[in-house]
């Protein structure tokens, strides 16, 4: 037996870091140079194995432009977890991150699981903003931290792991609760590697 837990999930983060990106490449292993900036927020779902369980992320990828911003709460609230996201090459989008993380703490769920995604890693030549210095952020702040590539497919898989291992285990006598399905003799989806 094996139970699928629902697990809402949101993308926070400025204008044009690589939350579709990152989102896109997750789901369906895809990245595409022209894609459009998000307008509202869009849905997708994918479900990866977890231990016994399997993790079922409901992935709300909202928009980063400032017009989109009032939005946000509609999408962080109930989340299980925040994936926020900067640009490795854009100081300034490290400080909007370190903005929306003091949002999530003044009005997000208050166990919610924060993930800071360092995406464009592969332009880490024009870097601005130093490893150490999200290092030491994410650490002040509890979150999991990963440097990432939507384009080159590096840690994305790693990134949801990191999330799925922040989330406390179900307990075994619950019945169905927390938006938990028990299922027989289903196969965990395949976790597809990049390349
Ligand atoms: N080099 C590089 N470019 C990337 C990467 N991820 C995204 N991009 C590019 O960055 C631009 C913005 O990507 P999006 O995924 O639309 O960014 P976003 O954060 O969703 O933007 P909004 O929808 O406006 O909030 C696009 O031109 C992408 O092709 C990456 O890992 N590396």
């Amino acid at each position: 037996m094996m139970a699928i837990r629902e697990l809402k999930v949101c993308l926070l983060g400025d204008t044009g870091v690589g939350k579709s990106s990152i989102v896109c490449r997750f789901v369906q292993d895809h990245f595409d140079h022209n894609i459009s900036p998000t307008i509202g927020a869009s849905f997708m779902t994918k479900t990866v194995p977890c231990g016994n369980e399997l993790h079922k992320f409901l992935i709300w990828d909202t928009a980063g432009q400032e017009r989109f911003h009032s939005l946000a709460p509609m999408y962080y609230r109930g989340s299980a977890a925040a994936v926020i996201v900067y640009d490795i090459t854009k100081q300034d989008s490290f400080n909007t991150l370190k903005k929306w993380v003091k949002e999530l703490k003044e009005h997000g769920p208050e166990n919610i699981v924060m993930a800071i995604a360092g995406n464009k890693c592969d332009l880490s030549d024009i870097r601005e903003v130093p490893m150490k210095d999200a290092k030491e952020y994410a650490e002040s702040i509890g979150a999991v931290v990963v440097e990432t590539s939507a384009k080159c497919a590096i840690n994305i898989e790693e990134l949801f792991q990191g999330i799925s291992r922040q989330i406390p285990p179900l307990d075994h006598h619950e019945n169905g609760n927390n938006g938990t399905i028990r299922l027989g003799n289903q196969t965990p989806q395949t976790i597809r590697r990049c390349c």
